[in-house]
């Protein structure tokens, strides 16, 4: 039996599944008209929501515009499964709507018993990742979906009620430029990386981090990041339980709030939010999370589009700009004075933000480029993570000893 209703405005597209191989999947417009309260915020579960949100009937698009309501019911999982998707795609249509390109996932057909607004067309492979900075992303969704299967959300909040303060970030690094007139120096432990390789085979992070510290280094930056990094929550942990006492960022690529609570218990008195990853709400909602917690959220932008959205956002207080293209991997130190100019520069200070310098920082020469520009903090990882002896690493960066 079948019941003939009004189509509801967000199910008037035409439903138009051509099977062929590795379709990517394009949307129309009509995702906007979709209900705000259906967004759903990364960290809150999907599966709850949609739960929640199961009022509709299976609903089947005729040719005639109209719709019928069938009477033979799907089962809760195909329900569930359709709602999940609808709320990915709609999170990739707004992040894009944002001019952010990077996918939280490799786009897929909708599942079984799907009817509703979607449309295949084939255009080259989407589900191939666009770079390395998608290739990251997609594993790390996968990575982290298993982590919170292994540790839920509720455990990581009963461990954070008991665990030591987080250290203060900021304040560290504005201490560190009111004492040396120079930029306050985030020392980067990174074995390797996807652009460089590995950049240092006997590899120790707790006494790079103990020589960084001696050095004068103002915070550390820890890369956690196992497949394309060779890091680990262990090194975060092992350098935080090693008597370091520079407060730590977890250079993570966040994609669910959960990594956050993560990194919370492993050690980390800061985290990256990536903007070129995650659309304005999520970092609305991370930074309050990470405030709720007591973490420093380092924002990292890499052009002006990035850097305007952020400005955008308030509460933001730490923001990173990346010399480096996380697409191709060019550096180019001048990116930091491009985004500092003018308008947005006079934004940055009106909101008294603390601008960090990041990648491609060899000499004292670029430390005076940026500190010129108007950073006052650098992320230096290569040129002293390649150093024999770090912390002699760090004065030769900086042109002098920076530890007193
Ligand atoms: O460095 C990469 O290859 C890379 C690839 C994809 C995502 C992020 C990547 N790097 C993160 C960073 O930008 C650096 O670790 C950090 O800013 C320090 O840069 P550097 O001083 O040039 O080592």
């Amino acid at each position: 039996m079948e019941a003939v209703v009004p189509l509801r405005t967000t199910f008037t597209a035409t439903a138009t599944a051509a099977s062929t191989a590795r379709p990517r999947l394009s949307f129309q417009p009509l995702a906007k008209k979709f209900a705000i309260s259906r967004l759903i915020p990364t960290g809150i579960s999907m599966t709850d929501r949609a739960r929640s949100s199961l009022q509709c009937p299976p609903v089947r698009v005729q040719q005639d515009g109209s719709a019928v309501i069938s009477e033979d019911t799907i089962s809760e999982e195909d329900a569930l499964k359709i709602k999940e998707w609808e709320v990915e795609r709609l999170q990739d249509e707004i992040a894009a709507s944002q001019g952010i390109r990077i996918r939280r996932r490799p786009p897929t057909g909708p599942p079984l018993h799907y009817v509703g607004p979607f449309e295949f067309q084939v255009e080259n492979e989407g589900n191939t990742p666009c770079n390395i900075l998608e290739e990251i992303i997609w594993y790390k969704d996968k990575e982290v979906s298993q982590m919170k299967e292994r540790t839920p959300l509720s455990a990581l909040k009963k461990a954070i009620s008991s665990a030591p303060p987080a250290r203060d970030f900021l304040g560290a690094l504005r201490r560190s430029y009111s004492r040396t007139g120079l930029p306050g120096l985030i020392a980067e432990v990174k074995k390797a990386s996807p652009s460089r390789g590995v950049l240092r085979e006997d590899f120790n992070p707790v006494e790079i981090a103990k020589a960084y510290e001696k050095g004068g280094a103002a915070c550390l930056s820890v890369l956690t990041d196992e497949k394309y990094f060779q890091g680990s929550f262990e090194n975060l942990e092992a350098i935080r339980n090693a008597g370091v006492e520079c407060p730590l960022l977890c250079k993570e690529f966040v994609v669910d709030a959960w990594q956050i609570y993560y990194a919370r218990i492993k050690g980390a008195d800061a985290i990256l939010l990536i903007a070129a990853v995650l659309p304005d709400l999520d970092i609305m909602y991370m930074t309050k999370i990470c405030k709720l917690l007591g973490l420093t959220a380092l924002v990292e932008v890499h052009d002006e589009r990035e850097m305007d959205r952020v400005l955008g956002i308030d509460g933001i207080e730490l923001i990173g700009i990346n010399n480096r293209d996380l697409g191709t991997f060019k550096v180019d130190i001048s990116n930091t004075k491009k985004l500092l100019e003018g308008e947005r520069g006079e934004r940055i200070r009106e909101k008294g933000i603390i601008v960090v310098g990041e990648s491609g920082l060899f000499t004292p020469a670029d430390i005076a480029y940026v500190q010129e520009a108007g950073v006052k903090a650098v992320l230096v990882g290569e040129s002293l993570v390649k150093q024999p002896d770090p912390t002699k690493g760090i004065s030769e960066v900086f042109g002098k000893d920076i530890s007193c």
